[in-house]
């Protein structure tokens, strides 16, 4: 089979260079674009000299129509207006759309959901095995456990990130809401502030905590009488994500239509 052609969305930015690198040093597919923002003054560049490569003659533009007449697939981790926009075209063109963008609203998700009868997208709010297994094991202990234990998840992220909490927290939070058997929509608690009142029982709290460099930490804390559990995941670079996001498109490609996610590439649905 010949190499996957894969265009990088936000090729510019902090993920879309990993994602420009993890390409260039795997097997099995090839950068066939990069697009980036229109009036971004990245257009024009070389993707691979932004990615701290040698020159590889794509250069990143804001016409995703036109980079993907022969692409197979395109990695979309970005912001959720350009998302959206690339589901559209990437639907139409039949390209493999993985999406990594996180702070989606839950009509940009229904807007992604709508085209999964015709199209082929891998979506998650962390393309690691790691979160991906915590995540199935955080449903296991939330099943486990009763309301007598408090869930709390704690996530800290690096100084630029500007959604919260963090898709990866959410998803942890689905993740403990499903063990639990309740929705994340009627049970979460969001930043707290003032005199809030004691805990809601059987509420799932999130705290988001900013700063330096950190590629993305993720705890999920259950808090019981005489007794907590901590279960947690340290990203140490974002290649982790690049890779396993790179992992997705190969995986999916050929598949048919759906609406895949992280865990059904690494076969935990089960878990
Ligand atoms: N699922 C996962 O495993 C992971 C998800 N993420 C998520 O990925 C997203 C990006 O993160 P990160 O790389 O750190 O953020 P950056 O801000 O570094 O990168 C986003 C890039 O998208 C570009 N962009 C904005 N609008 C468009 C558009 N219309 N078309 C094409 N490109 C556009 C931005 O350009 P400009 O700066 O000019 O606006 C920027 O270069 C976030 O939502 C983050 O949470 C991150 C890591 C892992
Ligand atoms: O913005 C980031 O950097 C990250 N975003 C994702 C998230 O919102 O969970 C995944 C990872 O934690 C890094």
């Amino acid at each position: 089979m010949s190499d996957m052609r894969l265009i990088v969305a936000g090729a510019g930015g902090r993920m879309g260079r990993a994602l420009v690198r993890a390409i260039a040093e795997s097997k099995g597919a090839v950068l066939a674009g990069a697009l980036e923002a229109p009036g971004s003054d990245l257009l024009g560049k070389d993707a691979g000299v932004l990615a701290g490569l040698p020159a590889n003659g794509i250069t990143l533009s804001a016409d995703l129509w036109a980079m993907s007449k022969d692409a197979d697939g395109i990695l979309d981790f970005t912001v959720p207006a350009a998302t959206i926009a690339n589901v559209a075209i990437a639907a139409q063109r039949g390209l493999v759309h993985v999406i990594g963008t996180t702070g989606l609203s839950g009509s940009d998700n229904a807007v992604i959901k709508s085209v999964t009868n015709r199209a082929v997208v891998v979506q998650s709010g962390n393309m690691s095995l790691g979160v991906n297994l915590l995540a199935a094991v955080v449903r296991r202990v939330a099943k486990a456990l009763d309301q007598t234990f408090d869930i709390e998840i704690v996530e800290t992220h690096h100084r630029m990130k500007v959604d919260a909490p963090s898709g990866t927290a959410l998803m942890l939070g689905q993740a403990a809401a499903s063990g639990r058997g309740v929705t994340l929509d009627d049970h979460s608690e969001r930043g707290r502030d003032g005199i809030t009142g004691a805990r809601r029982p059987g509420s799932i709290g999130f705290a988001s905590l900013r700063g330096g460099t950190v590629a993305g930490d993720h705890s999920v804390s259950f808090l019981g009488p005489f007794e907590r559990l901590t279960l947690s995941h340290q990203a140490e670079d974002r290649m982790l994500f690049a890779h396993g996001a790179l992992k997705a498109a190969l995986w999916a490609h050929g598949k048919a239509p759906g609406h895949y996610t992280m865990a059904d590439v690494l076969g935990l649905s089960d878990i």
